[in-house]
């Protein structure tokens, strides 16, 4: 293994000095090669502010097996950044907490459940107030931004970073960038108050507006220079993590005192590491609506079949926590799962079976499952979004009409299909009360971490801790539905679906994915 600095992406950061707040001096730090293709630990341990190679730290600590995936401080490119006392520290609310700040040693295990002996595995520094920070806060000049699609939950979060940065910490200085990153270059900014944003999580949408493509990291860390902006809350799903990464990486190598802070957003749940993205609760309930109209409308009727279609791009989430949680569905589809329609263990004979026992079924499909077959089936060329999403097909509609073909043409058997779409209508509300606080978390630590000189960092909770995550970590792989994980099984235990997973079919488990190729 090569442990050399010059293999480290992040080596510009190490061979500077340490944040003030790193582990004691001889505690040990190993970092993860942030190459998405690669697994590889390289270790590195720092001594009175400097990194040293694992080889160099071995006999100064017994625990090879602690690995802390830190994120990067304003101080590894400006080592003589002044600190000054957290202004929490006066602070009348927070007078009564026994612990107002984070020790640095806090850390938080992304394993949570070990065998006696196994190695103590990955860590993430624990999100929360320092006792110092790196911005006097007449000083601070931050903006928000938010991209991609919508989630119920954004504005929750725009107001408390608005709020929390205001009566924590006293910064008037924030800015709201219009229209996603193209707004950084291309539209005029929005001063946020406590008193412009007072109302604005009772609603669903983007107080600032959002929108796909129009990154260019050049003209964005141009302008964030020209504006004089020292930090910068970005609010956005796996597309947006990767341009803030960028964002910091062209900060850093400009040496500028701004503090890059991702806060994730995705209804479709697919950003990896965290536990869940925020806005997805909310989304799941709204899901139950519409399922159950499905289920009322063809239960009403003769050889009802109710298809109800709901977000999730690659990731099933959605249609396995609202199918899961209904117990009014019979057959869950989604992108991780491949399924078939005809022949034994097909949807089609097990739409028959259960329209012979119960008169009735609801399908939940989400938008992303069996897309190969809709576009086989339509001979459509492949589309992008703006920003490189894939652009998906009708596979609700297509379902449909198949399953009415299927059932009029060869079983000659008259089904009765309602087909319900809500897709937009689950992302487009405000969040609930869960959720609400949730942002308010996600909010708080995004500042707490931005004042205290992190940068380049993701904010979310890990185990229900809330932890400062690298944003490369979050990018590196999206988060699916493992089809081996007992939730699936669940699914499958309380629908009692076919598996589709015919003899003709070989499985191949690959750690955390699965997929199925044909023999
Ligand atoms: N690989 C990337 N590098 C830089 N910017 C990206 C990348 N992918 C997406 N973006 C930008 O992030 C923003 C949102 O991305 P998108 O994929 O639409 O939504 P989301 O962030 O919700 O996944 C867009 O402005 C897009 O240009
Ligand atoms: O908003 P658009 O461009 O219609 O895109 C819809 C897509 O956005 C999503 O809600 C997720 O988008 P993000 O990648 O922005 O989180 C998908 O579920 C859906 O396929
Ligand atoms: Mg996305």
């Amino acid at each position: 293994m090569d442990l050399s600095l010059s293999s480290l992406t992040f080596s510009y950061s190490l061979s500077k000095t340490l944040p003030p707040f790193s582990f004691s001096p001889f505690s040990r730090l190993l970092f993860l090669h942030p190459s998405p293709h690669s697994t590889t630990f390289l270790s590195f341990s720092r001594q009175n502010g400097r990194a040293i190679t694992a080889s160099q730290a071995s006999n100064q600590s017994k625990n090879d097996d602690f690995v802390l995936e830190d994120v990067p401080h304003l101080t590894n490119f400006l080592p003589n950044l002044p600190s000054f006392p957290n202004p929490l520290q006066k602070s009348q609310a927070y007078s009564i907490v026994k612990k107002t700040f984070v020790s640095p040693e806090d850390v938080v295990t992304q394993n949570i459940v070990i065998q006696k002996d196994s190695p103590r595995g990955v860590h993430f520094r624990r999100a929360g107030p320092r006792e110092k920070v790196y911005f006097k806060p007449e000083e601070v000049r931050a903006c928000i931004v938010t991209c991609g699609g919508l989630c119920p939950g954004i504005n929750t979060v725009i107001r408390e970073i608005v709020c929390g940065l205001n009566y924590m910490y006293g910064v008037e200085d924030i800015l709201g960038i219009e229209g996603g990153y193209r707004g950084f270059y291309s539209k005029n900014t929005m001063k946020l108050t406590p008193k412009v944003v007072n109302d604005i999580h009772k609603r669903g949408g983007t107080f600032l507006r959002t929108s796909r493509g129009g990154h260019d990291t050049h003209k964005i860390v141009d302008n964030i220079e020209d504006r004089g902006i020292n930090q910068v809350y970005i609010i956005g799903g796996d597309g947006t993590q990767k341009g803030a990464e960028l964002i910091y990486e062209e900060i850093a190598k400009r040496g500028l005192h701004v503090a890059v802070a991702g806060i994730p957003k995705t209804i479709d749940n697919d950003i990896a590491v965290i536990d869940k993205s925020f806005g997805f609760d909310t989304a799941v309930e709204e899901a139950q609506r519409a399922i159950n109209a499905a289920h009322v409308e063809v239960e009403s009727v003769e050889n009802g079949v109710g298809i109800v279609k709901l977000m999730g791009r690659y990731s099933g989430f959605i249609a396995m926590y609202a199918t899961l949680a209904s117990r009014d569905v019979d057959c869950c589809l989604i992108p991780e799962s491949p399924f078939y329609l005809e022949g034994e263990g097909g949807l089609f004979e097990f739409i028959e079976q259960r329209l012979k026992e119960n008169g009735h079924l609801v399908i939940v499909v989400a938008e992303g499952a069996g897309q190969e077959y809709v576009a086989a089936d339509v001979h459509a060329a492949d589309k992008k979004d703006a920003s490189g999403n894939k652009l998906l097909l009708d596979n609700g509609i297509w379902l449909s009409d198949k399953i009415k073909e299927h059932f009029t043409k060869v079983q000659k058997m008259v089904i009765n299909m309602k087909y319900i779409d809500p897709t937009y209508m689950i992302r487009a509300i405000p969040s609930n009360a869960s959720d609400n606080i949730y942002c308010t978390l996600l909010a708080h630590s995004a500042v707490h971490g931005a004042m205290a000189g992190y940068t380049g960092f993701t904010v979310g909770p890990v185990n229900s801790r809330h932890a400062y995550i690298p944003i490369a970590r979050v990018t590196e792989k999206t988060n699916t539905v493992k089809l081996t994980d007992r939730m699936w099984g669940r699914l499958l235990a309380s629908t009692n679906q076919p598996s589709f997973i015919s003899s003709d079919k070989e499985i191949i488990l690959d750690l955390n994915d699965i997929n199925i190729t044909s023999t």
